[in-house]
């Protein structure tokens, strides 16, 4: 049953720049909307997993998605106020920092979110491929004491958390209707929940929520202007 609160779960993968915007936004305005009784799951999923589920294929497989992809990120990147490029090992397996992130959600609640955050820069501020160990390492270990960074990459292959992201995955995509990420799971806070794509439909999710007209501040400026 829908929970009687307003809540957004967010099923983010970190190879997917969308999610990075997206996750910053929220992140930005997680205590606001936590003030407004609005409140903010970020999930891991493996991006790969819910393409196949779903049937889709990534953008870059369709030529003219792919050569409309560069003008797209370009304005996202403007309108959140979030530069980056997009790094020459992209587009790489997230596997591992999904499935680290996966268990450091269920054990070490208190450092998920900044291993969250730390994942995202390192990848796409500071072009750290992620898929690889010495380098998922190195971003643990900055969040982790080394020896607990150590056991975090060891245990996230274990057969426990690779069945946790897969089953996550697959209901995402089976059951809340994924076909991409940033995909977006929200509570009305009255019973009713809907599906959200996209980093750009903030400004429908705030509507769904019925979020009041002083708050309005939590929407992007370039939204703002237009209202
Ligand atoms: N318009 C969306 C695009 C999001 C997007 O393209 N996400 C990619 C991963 S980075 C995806 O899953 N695409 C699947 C699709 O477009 O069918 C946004 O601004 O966030």
């Amino acid at each position: 049953m829908a929970p009687h609160k307003k809540k957004i779960e967010a099923y983010l993968d970190c190879v997917s720049p969308y999610s990075f915007l997206a996750f910053s936004y929220l992140s930005q305005h997680k205590q606001a909307l936590e003030d407004l009784n609005v409140e903010i799951e970020f999930i891991p999923v493996f991006l790969g997993g819910i393409m196949a589920s779903s049937g889709n294929k990534p953008p870059m497989a369709l030529a003219a998605k792919s050569a409309y992809s560069p003008y797209d990120i370009k304005r996202a990147q403007k309108y959140f106020g979030l530069r980056f490029k997009v790094p020459d090992f992209f587009p790489f397996l997230s596997l591992l920092p999904q499935r680290c992130l996966t268990l450091v959600k269920e054990e070490y609640t208190e450092q998920y979110d900044a291993l969250h955050k730390a994942c995202f820069q390192a990848l796409w501020l500071d072009h750290k491929d992620l898929s690889k160990q010495e380098n998922m390492i190195a971003v643990l270990q900055g969040v982790f004491g080394t020896e607990q960074a150590t056991k975090i990459l060891k245990d996230s292959q274990g057969p426990d958390v690779k069945k946790k992201l897969n089953d996550v995955t697959k209901h995402t995509a089976e059951t809340l209707g994924a076909y991409g990420c940033p995909w977006f799971w929200v509570h009305d806070g009255k019973g009713k929940a809907e599906p959200f794509f996209g980093s750009d439909r903030f400004h429908y999710m705030w509507d769904f929520l019925d979020l009041p007209h002083q708050d309005l501040e939590l929407l992007p400026a370039p939204i703002l202007g237009k209202l």
